[in-house]
């Protein structure tokens, strides 16, 4: 299956998070990274009183069930520090799913597609970069949209 993961960091080393965490996805048996965006620093979007984020997208292959593919993402967001203290407040790593198969998914634990990407710049901007065909849930192209806030696409990752 296709998906699409949003991987953000906001304290210490951003750099070595955001290469960490595609490392300890890749490592995964069912998981292929096919495409990575370049980095985004972004302005903190929801709560602003924290340091900027630096912000990319990934699409991958993946025979893991959305689930699995979620207890994953939150086993490398773990194992990379990342402690769950304030809603949107900083992190090391951050992943959220933002899209597997186009599948429509709403429980306890797993809303999908993501709820809140289409407003937020800091996913639409690496999200054109690599899928600039990819269809919103609004309908509209990734290319149609601008979302809130600022971002800057640095040079390298
Ligand atoms: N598409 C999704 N991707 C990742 N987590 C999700 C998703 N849908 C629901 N969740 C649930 O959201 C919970 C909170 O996730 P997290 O702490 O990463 O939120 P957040 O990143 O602060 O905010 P946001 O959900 O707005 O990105 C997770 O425990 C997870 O079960
Ligand atoms: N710029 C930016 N802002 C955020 C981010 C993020 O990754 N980047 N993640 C959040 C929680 O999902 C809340 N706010």
């Amino acid at each position: 299956m296709k998906a699409y993961l949003s991987i953000g960091s906001n304290l210490g080393d951003r750099g070595h998070y955001l290469q960490q965490s595609c490392q300890r996805l890749a490592e995964h048996l069912e998981v292929k990274i096919i495409k990575r965006s370049g980095t985004y620093e972004t302005k903190p979007w929801g709560n602003v009183d924290q340091p900027d984020f630096w912000n990319q997208v990934l699409e991958i292959e993946t025979s893991l069930a959305p689930l699995d593919l979620l207890d994953l993402c939150q086993e490398v967001e773990k194992s990379l520090g990342r402690e769950r203290l304030i809603r949107w407040g900083p992190r090391t790593i951050d992943i959220d799913l933002l899209n597997y198969d186009n599948k429509v998914w709403e429980d306890d634990r797993l809303i999908l597609p993501h709820p809140r990407m289409e407003e937020r710049e800091f996913v639409l901007a690496p999200l054109r970069e690599i899928a600039p065909h990819y269809i919103l849930p609004s309908g509209k192209r990734v290319t149609e949209v601008c979302g809130d806030g600022e971002v800057w696409r640095l040079e390298s990752k």
